[in-house]
């Protein structure tokens, strides 16, 4: 498969935070590439270092086979990026920011194509600062693919969006996707990446922890969990368990997540029949991406 970013052993460093740590990954021609981590992870940072905004302190990155940060210009002509809402003037009408971005181009311009795909002809003398979040992003998602991009980054696109105008915000992404475009996601929403992207990395304190498809990433044991209800069961008791890392309680139903489930399943088992303890609903779970970051996190506290 053909492959349009590769990264490798990328570091970056601002004054003593290490913001990326030997980074290495490639991203596929067409593929909705998500890249998530929580607050202060290296996203944007990482993100930036491909967009040749930032230049990285050691390790090498390559982009439709050019080098970012020497090449901006030509760089720039292939990907596009979304601006923060806030960099456009509020009193500036959706056609105005439209016709501004498109004669910054001298390529052949999508405006049409993307004024029908995004619906945003109800738009187009509305000024920036009157739209709602979902409007703004719609318009800075035009903004960002005006040229036919090959690539386009977008930065926590669906940041302080309702579910709604998130899913809408999805959509769009997909159509673009289907238009040819590879995207390049940061999101802290594990939702979003689990529906939304064909593969994910996964970054914490500046470092690839996983990298696979969403089901991939499931599949791993560290996201699994299980799950049960009862009245007599204790928290500290649980924690005590042979390979559980870790605990969540909500009354009486417990999530148990353990390094090796049927062991501690087991365990649990044997302890509730010799102390007459009554479980319900006992059941092994899949979890989420939110369950395995926890997971990783957990087990980096535990070290
Ligand atoms: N220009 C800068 N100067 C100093 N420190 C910085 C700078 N940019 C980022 N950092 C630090 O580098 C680390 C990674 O930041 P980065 O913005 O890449 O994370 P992020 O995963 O995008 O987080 P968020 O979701 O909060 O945007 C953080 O500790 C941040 O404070």
């Amino acid at each position: 498969m053909e492959t349009v970013i590769t990264i490798e052993n990328l570091s970056k460093s601002f004054g003593a935070t290490e913001a990326v740590k030997d980074m290495s990954f490639s991203v596929r021609k067409g593929e909705i590439f998500g890249i998530i981590g929580p607050n202060g992870a290296g996203k944007t940072t990482t993100l930036e270092m491909l967009e040749g905004i930032l230049k990285p302190d050691s390790g090498n990155v390559d982009v439709l086979g050019l080098v970012p940060s020497k090449s901006l210009r030509a760089l720039n002509k292939r990907i596009g990026v979304q601006f923060q809402a806030t960099s456009i003037q509020k009193k500036m009408k959706v056609k105005e920011a439209l016709d501004l971005f498109e004669s910054f181009y001298t390529s052949t311009s999508q405006k049409d194509h993307l004024i029908e795909i995004l619906g945003l002809h109800e738009k187009m003398n509305a000024q920036f600062g009157d739209l709602s979040g979902g409007w703004k992003q719609r318009v800075t998602l035009a903004l960002a693919t005006l040229h036919k991009p090959e690539i386009v980054f977008l930065d926590e696109p669906s940041m302080g969006l309702d579910p709604n105008a998130r899913r809408e915000m999805w959509e769009m992404i997909k159509m673009l996707k289907d238009d040819g475009c590879t995207i390049v996601i940061t999101t802290h929403y594990m939702e979003e990446a689990e529906k939304l992207c064909d593969r994910v990395a996964m970054i914490y304190s500046g470092k690839l922890r996983a990298l696979d498809t969403p089901e991939g990433l499931l599949n791993d044991s560290n996201a699994q969990y299980l799950s049960f209800d009862s009245a007599d069961l204790e928290y500290d008791y649980l924690l005590t368990v042979p390979h559980v890392i870790r605990v969540e309680q909500d009354g009486h139903s417990f999530k148990v997540f353990s390094e090796n489930q049927q062991t501690s399943a087991y365990h649990i088992f044997a302890y509730c029949h010799e102390k007459n303890i009554a479980l319900k609903h006992f059941a092994f779970e899949k979890g989420s991406l939110d369950d395995l970051f926890v997971q990783y996190l957990e087990k980096e506290k535990i070290g």
